[in-house]
């Protein structure tokens, strides 16, 4: 007897479940929100009983019943600074995911439906690697201003789903591996991993490279003078950063196959973005090789980004004297939640204890 595992990743706009008898895919979907269904929640976890009641309604048209479960698992969110790994879903850390502390994230929500379905029938749920994973070197954490240290934000999930991919195409231990990860998604993370951690990372919305949808690292002392300017709200001004930066600001999408489409059609300006975005990724994949003092096993792409040809190829061409390139195109989240859980529920991992962890800075 194996085990069922539901898999449930919100993101902003639509909420992706995939049902798994252990590694096999039983079926998947995404299920779309409106905007104007969204806009009445004023917090992301107000959306529990919205889009529980989605699922439950997949899962009835489906013909699937909850109580085939044997866990559920959720990407998880924005809580403390904590290590990669599985995390059961206590009270606590069910509680940190409802606070969404400093800010909000869709991803929050996926430990707080996989609680909401698995309590009542008695099964586990889990989050794994959420984007609060922190792994950070001492020396990564400090930015120039004591009280801004770099905080770790970072697509964990893909990032460590695609070394442990890397490391069984290189016939390598994943924990042994020394690997700069770009994770090119609307956001991107671009780390170095190291035996087995993630000891530095940009910061998928406040540092480094700009990407689809955000701004990456800007001028600091000019961004606050916009702040102060009175043209923005705080709210506005954070959306303009992430969200309506990078592409998005300067090419007005956030689709990369449009801009390429424009590029082909002979437009120079597309280019010109297209073009820096890629050497601003490359800059950051040289600088994390530093973490690595040099010795690095592979420059791994991945995400949608990763999908362009185009755009691995403008990478590659500036990074490929670091180490071999290696391209993972596109994400498996749900996969990578799925397989999460299984490695706890066959005893091949121990799940971790956010009480444990909670409340630190990362620092350890
Ligand atoms: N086949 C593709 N070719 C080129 N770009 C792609 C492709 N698929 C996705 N992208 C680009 O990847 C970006 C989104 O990446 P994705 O990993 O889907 O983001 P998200 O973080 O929203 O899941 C967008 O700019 C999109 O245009
Ligand atoms: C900030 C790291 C997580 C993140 O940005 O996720 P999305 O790109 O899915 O919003």
């Amino acid at each position: 007897m194996g085990f069922v595992i539901l898999a449930i990743n919100p993101g902003s706009t639509s909420t992706k479940v995939a049902l798994f008898q252990d590694e096999e895919e039983l079926g998947r979907k995404e299920l779309p929100h409106r905007a104007e269904d969204l806009a009445g929640f004023p917090r992301v976890a107000d959306q529990k009983a919205y889009r529980l009641g989605a699922i439950e309604a997949l899962m009835e048209a489906r013909g699937r019943r909850f109580e085939e479960l044997s866990a559920v698992v959720g990407r998880g969110g924005i809580v403390d600074p904590i290590p990669g790994g599985t995390y059961r879903v206590g009270p606590l850390l069910l509680e940190h995911l409802h606070r969404g502390k400093p800010w909000e994230h869709a991803s929050n929500l996926g430990g707080i439906l996989a609680e909401a379905i698995a309590s009542p029938l008695g099964i586990p749920s889990f989050i794994v690697d959420p984007v609060a994973v922190d792994e950070l070197e001492d020396l990564a954490r400090i930015t120039g201003l004591p009280e801004l240290p770099l905080r770790s934000l970072v697509h964990a999930l893909n990032v460590k789903a695609t070394v442990r991919l890397a490391a069984r195409d290189l016939n390598r231990d994943w924990q042994e591996l020394s690997v700069v990860v770009a994770h090119l998604g609307s956001g991107f993370s671009i780390c170095a991993h190291r035996e087995g951690r993630i000891v530095d990372v940009n910061n998928a919305n406040e540092r480094g490279p700009f990407s689809p949808e955000r701004a990456g690292g800007v001028p600091a002392l000019e961004l606050v003078r916009l702040a102060y300017s009175g043209r923005w709200t705080q709210q506005d001004l954070r959306r303009r950063l992430v969200g309506r930066g990078g592409l998005s600001a300067y090419l007005g999408t956030t689709d990369l196959r449009e801009a390429a489409a424009r590029i082909a059609a002979g437009d120079e300006g597309a280019d010109r973005v297209v073009e820096a975005m890629a050497f601003q990724v490359a800059q950051e994949i040289a600088a994390m090789a530093v973490p690595l003092r040099g010795k690095v096993d592979a420059v791994i792409l991945t995400g949608g980004v990763a999908h362009s040809s185009d755009f691995v190829a403008r990478v590659q061409r500036r990074v490929e004297w670091i180490a071999p390139v290696l391209r993972y195109p596109g994400e498996d989240e749900m996969k990578a939640l799925c397989q999460g859980a299984l490695r706890v529920l066959r005893g091949e991992e121990e799940p971790r204890d956010y009480e444990r962890f909670a409340g630190g800075t990362g620092e350890r």
